[in-house]
């Protein structure tokens, strides 16, 4: 298995009040072929998240480029939620650096839309039209006057909403209420959603454990293939399997330390035992990333 670049770097120093944060340093890893990459849409650096005395994330790096789709895999409480969740404003670090795009994500008072996320629990208003709801993505950016109460969203909302769920495959079911889906389609119309939010960053946590087999392998598909229509896509997963499958890297977070960073082919499960079971894997980790 190959590691990716160390990531113990010195955590920077953030304002924890008014979330992030300073202007950290953006790195560029090479291609394959050498080449230098280009900026990455997400970066992330030195994030250290504490709830009361305890320390959940211990400066985390993470960078994620437009194309990639990077699982985030873990034991269950080492910290994958509250990663994400700090980069979308639901959780506040306490120190270090989220950029997307190069620039400072800033929390006023609460969520960023600077990436969309998805999470296993779809939260759709069920009893609104599907495209209803995947309007909804666009709240961030629309006039109180403009938003749910009561008022249809505007037209070229409505029909930028109708190209986002046709991108997921589910247009013909844009006058449906959202309710009456499946869970996967469901899943799929949060997607459109986020898609809608127009974030060059899409998280998902956990989108497809609540899933059937072949609902999992259709919205990882879908996920796979807005990445390489150039979304920089972040998904934890509890199944390394289709981690494996479908995502491009694979990362690995033990207790709060990014521990690999690998092209998903190279993953192999020494490595993955010892992520949900390091004590009694008793295998020599690769260079901490
Ligand atoms: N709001 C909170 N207040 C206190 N502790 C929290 C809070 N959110 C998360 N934690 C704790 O932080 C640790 C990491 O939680 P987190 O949800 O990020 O882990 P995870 O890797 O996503 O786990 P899982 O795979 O079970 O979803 C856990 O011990 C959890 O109890």
């Amino acid at each position: 298995m190959s590691t990716g670049a160390a990531s113990t770097t010195a955590a920077i120093s953030a304002n924890p009040t008014s979330k992030p944060v300073s202007t950290g340093a953006t790195t560029s890893s090479p291609n394959a072929d050498g080449s230098e990459r280009d900026a990455p849409a997400l970066s992330i650096r030195g994030l250290r998240t504490s709830f009361g005395d305890r320390t959940v994330l211990h400066g985390v790096d993470l960078d994620v480029h437009a194309g990639e789709l990077v699982g985030v895999l873990g034991a269950n409480g080492s910290g994958k939620s509250t990663m994400l969740r700090c980069v979308v404003g639901l959780t506040a670090p306490d120190t270090g650096t989220i950029e997307i795009l190069g620039e400072p994500v800033i929390h006023r008072g609460g969520r960023s839309f600077a990436a969309a996320m998805v999470f296993q629990q779809i939260h759709l208003v069920g009893r609104r039209s599907v495209l209803d709801n995947v309007c909804a993505g666009a709240l961030g950016r629309l006039t109180m006057r403009q938003s749910w109460s009561g008022f249809a969203f505007p037209r070229d909302l409505r029909e930028e909403a109708m190209g986002c769920l046709d991108r997921v495959g589910l247009a013909d079911r844009a006058y449906d209420r959202a309710g009456r889906l499946s869970g996967g389609q469901q899943q799929r119309v949060a997607i459109a959603r986020a898609l809608c939010q127009r974030a060059p960053v899409l998280l998902a946590d956990e989108p497809v454990s609540a899933l059937d087999p072949a609902s999992a392998e259709q919205v990882m598909g879908l996920l796979l293939s807005l990445a390489e229509d150039g979304i920089a896509v972040a998904a934890v997963l509890h199944q390394p399997d289709l981690a494996r499958r479908h995502c491009t890297r694979l990362v690995g977070l033990d207790a709060g330390r990014i521990s690999f960073s690998c092209a998903s082919y190279d993953l192999d499960d020494d490595t993955v035992a010892a992520l949900y079971n390091p004590t009694a894997a008793n295998l020599t980790k690769g260079p901490s990333t």
